[in-house]
C-alpha cells in the first residue's frame, strides 16, 4: 500500500466527515485515543453552557431545571445502546474502578454460598487492585488467577474484552456462557471496546467502562455502570449513598434502595464532566459502530502491514482477534516511543517494553497511519531513538 491509495481510502471513508469534529493539534498524528480521547469540538460550547447558563443563571436551581439530578440516568440511557444495552439499564458516574467494586460486591451478595472471585492478574491492575481491596474488606474469599483455567465454585468472574496491554480480544458471549455454566456471574470491563466495536451485553450481568478513552468524554470523565434487568430488584449497591435512596430528598434515618438503576447512583453527580459526555455522545448517537469495527480492523491491518516485522507484534495478527490498537514490543520502547512523540505521531509506552498504539476510526485517516508508520521506521532505521534526551522518564506514561 501507498500514500496515493491511502489518500484514495480517506477520500471513500464513509467515516470521514466526523474528523472534523475533533480539535486536533496541527502536526499531530494522535494515536492514543485508546487511553484519552482527542476533544470533540462541540464539548466547550456544552460546558461553556453547563457553567455560565446552569450554574450561573440558575444556580441551586439547575438540580431541578437544567436535569443535573437525573444526568446519571438519562446520560446512561444515551450511552446504552453503545453497549447493546437498553434504556434503564445503565448509570454513569464515578469513575470504573468503583463501579468494579459496585459490580463485584453485588454479584458476591447474589451469590452468598460461593468464596471464590475470579481476577485477571493480567488485567488493567485496578481492576485486581479493586478486588483486592473488596475480598480483604468482606474475607473470607479466594481469589483465583483467572490463569489458573477454572470457574468452579466462583460466586463472580471479573475480565476486560480487550487487553490493555496487547490489545487482545476475548470472545465475551463464550466466557460469559462458560461462566453462568459453573454458576458463576460475570463482570465485564468495557475500558477498551466500548466505541471502539459493537458490544452486547445481554446476556453478561454487570459490565463496567470508562468514556474518556475513544468515547472521548474527557480527562477524568464519568464511568458507566450496566446491570442486566434480570438483576434488577435483587442486585445491592453496597455503596448505599443517598442518591441511590428510594427518596432521598425525605432524610430518612435508614438506607432503602430506590427501584431500577437509580440504586446504583451512589451520590451528588459530577455535572460538569457529565456535561462533556452529553456533548461526546451528540457525536457517538450518528455514528454507526459496525463502520467504526470495519474501519478500525483496515486501520490497525494497515498499520501492521506498513510497519512489517521490524518490531515484534505483541497483539493478535488477525484483526477480529484484537481491539482497536496494536502493541509492538522493544526492549528500548521507551525512547523509540519519546523519539515519535517528538515528530509528531503520539502513542504511549507500557512498562516493560511495550509501544501501544491506538487507533480511534472517527479522527484517524489511513494516511495518517502511512504517515505514523513511516515515521516509526525513519525513527528506526536512523536510531533517532538513541538521543539521551529520550531516556528521561516522565511521571505519567
Ligand atoms: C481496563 C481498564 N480498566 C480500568 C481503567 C481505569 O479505571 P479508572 O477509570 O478507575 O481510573 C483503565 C484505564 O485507565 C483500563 O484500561
Ligand atoms: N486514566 C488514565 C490516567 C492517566 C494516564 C493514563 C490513563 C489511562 O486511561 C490508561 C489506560 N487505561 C491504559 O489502558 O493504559
Amino acid at each position: 500500500m501507498d500514500r496515493d491509495q491511502c489518500l484514495a481510502l480517506d477520500a471513500q471513508d464513509p467515516l470521514r466527515a466526523f474528523k472534523d469534529e475533533f480539535v486536533l493539534p496541527e502536526g499531530v498524528i494522535y494515536l492514543v485515543g485508546n487511553s484519552l480521547g482527542a476533544l470533540p469540538k462541540r464539548t466547550a460550547e456544552r460546558m461553556r453552557r453547563a457553567v455560565e447558563d446552569e450554574w450561573g443563571g440558575q444556580l441551586v436551581g439547575g438540580w431541578n431545571h437544567a436535569g443535573w439530578y437525573d444526568l446519571p440516568l438519562t446520560l446512561g440511557d444515551r450511552l446504552a445502546p453503545l453497549i447493546g444495552a437498553g434504556p434503564g439499564q445503565v448509570v454513569v458516574g464515578n469513575t470504573t474502578s468503583i463501579a468494579i467494586f459496585q459490580a463485584v460486591a453485588a454479584a458476591l451478595r447474589l451469590r452468598p454460598d460461593r468464596r471464590v472471585i475470579v481476577s485477571d492478574a493480567q488485567n488493567f491492575p485496578t481492576d485486581h487492585y479493586m478486588v483486592q481491596g473488596l475480598a480483604g474488606l468482606v474475607g473470607g474469599y479466594e481469589i483465583r488467577d483467572l490463569a489458573e483455567g477454572s470457574f468452579a465454585d466462583a460466586a463472580v468472574v471479573l475480565l476486560s474484552e480487550v487487553d490493555y496491554r496487547t490489545g487482545a480480544r476475548r470472545d465475551m458471549a463464550e466466557v460469559t456462557a462458560a461462566a453462568h455454566a459453573a454458576g458463576a456471574l460475570i463482570v465485564w470491563d468495557l475500558c477498551h471496546s466500548v466505541g471502539a466495536m459493537e458490544v452486547d451485553v445481554s446476556d453478561v450481568d454487570f459490565a463496567v467502562g470508562c468514556t474518556y478513552k475513544y468515547l472521548s468524554a474527557g480527562p477524568g470523565a464519568p464511568a458507566f455502570l450496566y446491570v442486566n434487568p434480570r438483576h434488577h430488584g435483587t442486585a445491592e449497591n453496597v455503596l448505599s449513598g443517598w442518591h441511590g435512596h428510594a427518596a432521598p430528598f425525605a432524610f430518612e434515618t435508614d438506607f432503602r434502595p430506590a427501584d431500577g438503576m437509580r440504586r446504583f447512583v451512589i451520590s451528588t453527580p459530577h455535572v460538569l464532566s457529565l456535561a462533556a459526555l452529553d456533548a461526546a455522545l451528540d457525536v457517538w448517537e450518528r455514528v454507526p459502530m459496525a463502520q467504526v469495527r470495519a474501519k478500525s480492523k483496515a486501520l490497525t491491518s494497515l498499520f501492521v502491514d506498513l510497519v512489517g516485522d521490524r518490531l515484534e507484534l505483541a497483539s493478535p495478527a488477525d484483526p477480529e482477534a484484537r481491539g482497536s490498537q496494536i502493541s509492538l514490543r522493544h526492549p528500548d520502547g521507551y525512547p523509540i516511543m519519546r523519539a515519535l512523540i517528538d515528530r509528531g505521531v503520539h502513542g504511549d509506552f507500557r512498562a516493560p517494553d511495550t509501544l501501544r498504539f491506538g487507533f480511534a476510526p472517527l479522527y484517524l485517516g489511513y494516511t495518517d497511519v502511512y504517515d505514523a508508520a513511516a515515521t516509526l521506521l525513519e525513527v528506526l532505521d536512523k536510531e533517532l531513538w538513541r538521543d539521551e534526551k529520550y531516556a528521561v522518564r516522565l511521571a505519567v506514561t
